[in-house]
């Protein structure tokens, strides 16, 4: 236990390319303790999506060891990974909403998958809805809805799952200030139940307005470490 995230000497390659310095991430060496609010910043290219979609096991490393909830699963057989996914709430860059369910459904979505009967459906969907603040929209589809409501949708589908971890790639890229601060107090306060949070973003402005938040630092691939957030955390119960 003491991690539920940890990485060691793992790097990654596109294609077959490429000389021994040709890693779109390289050496990255990290855990991350359970319960905490990382951000996770750098330039545009520097690697954020290709860390985050690592942790979301959309990709393999090309070398190292990931281990998620104290268990390796760059080795591990294909079969199980969906049981890991399941415990892995994201947010993509591009919301990824079904275009022709409306918000409802594509909200229940994750529920349906793991084979939560309809009648116990409906109560957590519009309390889902309603604390994303679309309880009046359940109805329409995801073309109908302007870019922060779909965010907010995609958010509520992460969620909705009650994942152990929180992956959320650019969440506030295409909304005003105002509703980038109401997205990232929905994030707190999920964190606040005890999710893990791991927020990718290139607006430094965020990282100032979650008080407890870490911050993790792309590079051309490599981390660095402007809060002490990659020391690995203590182990409880020593
Ligand atoms: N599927 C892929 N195949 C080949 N190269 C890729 C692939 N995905 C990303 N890259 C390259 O890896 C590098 C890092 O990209 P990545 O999307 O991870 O960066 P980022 O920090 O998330 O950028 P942004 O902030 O613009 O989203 C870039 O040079 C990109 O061109």
């Amino acid at each position: 236990m003491g991690s539920i995230v940890r990485f060691e000497n793992v790097g990654l390659r596109y294609g077959s390319d490429g000389g021994s310095d040709g890693e779109t991430l390289s050496d990255l060496n990290f855990a991350l303790a359970p319960g905490a609010f990382y951000f996770l910043t750098g330039a545009s290219g520097a690697g954020k999506t290709s860390l985050l979609r690592l942790l979301y096991l959309a990709q393999r490393p090309t070398r190292g060891v990931i281990q998620l909830f104290d268990e390796d699963v760059v080795t591990v057989p294909r079969e199980r990974l969906p049981g890991f996914r399941r415990r892995i709430g994201v947010v993509f860059q591009d919301f990824r909403l079904i275009p022709y369910l409306s918000v409802y459904d594509n909200v229940a979505l994750p529920l349906r998958v793991a084979g939560v009967e309809e009648r116990d459906l409906d109560a957590p969907v519009r309390e889902m809805l309603a604390w994303v603040g679309l309880a009046s929209r359940s109805d329409a589809l995801p073309a109908t809805l302007s870019g922060g409501e779909q965010q907010r949708v995609a958010i509520a589908r992460a969620v909705i799952g009650r994942p152990e971890i929180l992956v959320a790639d650019e969440p506030t890229g295409n909304v005003d200030p105002e509703m980038a601060g109401r997205l990232l107090h929905l994030f707190d306060a999920l964190n606040r139940l005890g999710t893990t949070i791991v927020v990718a973003t290139h607006d430094i402005h965020l990282l100032s307005r979650v008080s407890n938040a870490q911050t993790l630092r792309l590079e051309a691939g490599r981390l660095s470490d402007p809060t002490g957030a990659l020391r690995y955390p203590p182990r409880t119960g020593a």
